[in-house]
């Protein structure tokens, strides 16, 4: 297993309150990887600093070391549009930009000067939808509004979005939550189809939706990693009173 990232101590506090507290782990490059845990416990706050996302929290501040790569993601060096390059983000609600299809699409190859000139930026943008399971949906009506899909349709096209610049690691923080079975369903089904080309971490509430797409998971409870391990453990035969408690619905 190549390790593709490592965090270790991580401590993150808004303001003077701790909202995580020296969480360590790794995340397989070839893993889908499952954050879960109850409401408040932390999970989108540690996912966020795996890409600098607390850096646009005034109050956020973040200690510890995080590699990707074994480079050090907070080194005064490290370029915050590339790393989110490198560690792309889908959100909770589906956020395509009030703009084409296509531009959705095309928006960060071309900022990043990934292709030279229109045939190659086309075959990107074809390539990102194929690969999110959307094109074949979307390929004669590329030129509508992105805003005007259905809410999976949207979710998909902000995978495409996040796969066109080429990223090493997807973060996915709770994506099918506004979302219905069906187009749930979808997602977690492209989740498995991108699983390897990228490494893939998710926040969950649903611990079904863990189970069946992640291969490692990472429970957190008051803002620490109480228990990481295979899914199947955690799910089958947890170490961790707490974990038990969790998973057996007595909490959250
Ligand atoms: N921008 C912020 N400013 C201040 N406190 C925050 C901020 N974002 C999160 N918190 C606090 O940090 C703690 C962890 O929140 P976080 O959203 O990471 O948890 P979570 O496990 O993802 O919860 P949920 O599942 O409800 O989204 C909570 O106590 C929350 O109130």
């Amino acid at each position: 297993m190549t390790q593709k990232i490592t965090a270790r101590d991580v401590n993150v506090f808004y303001g003077d309150k701790q909202a995580i507290r020296n969480v360590s782990i790794d995340v397989d490059q070839e893993d889908v990887t499952a954050f879960i845990g109850p409401s408040g416990c932390g999970k989108s706050t540690f996912l966020r600093t795996l890409n600098r996302m607390n850096d646009t929290v005034a109050s956020a501040r973040v200690e510890g070391d995080i590699r990707l790569d074994g480079e050090n993601i907070y080194s005064k060096d490290m370029d915050v549009v590339q790393l989110r390059a490198r560690v792309g983000m889908v959100f909770q609600k589906p956020n395509p930009f009030p703009k084409s299809i296509y531009e959705n699409v095309a928006y960060g190859p071309r900022i990043h000067g990934l292709a030279n000139g229109k045939a190659e930026l086309d075959g990107i943008v074809e390539r990102s939808l194929s690969r999110a399971g959307l094109w074949t949906e979307v390929k004669d009506r590329l030129s509508d509004s992105g805003t005007a899909l259905s809410g999976g349709q949207q979710q998909r096209l902000c995978i495409a979005r996040a796969i066109a610049v080429d990223p090493e690691v997807i973060l996915m923080d709770e994506p099918c939550s506004a979302l219905d079975p069906i187009a749930t369903a979808r997602i977690e089904e492209l989740i498995h189809d991108l699983r390897g080309r990228y490494a893939i971490v998710i926040v969950t509430h649903n611990m079904q939706q863990a189970a069946r797409v992640s291969q490692k998971t990472a429970f957190f409870h008051l803002g620490e990693l109480v228990e990481y391990g295979d899914t199947n453990n955690i799910f089958t035969n947890p170490r961790e009173q707490r974990t038990t408690d969790y998973i057996t619905g007595r909490y959250g």
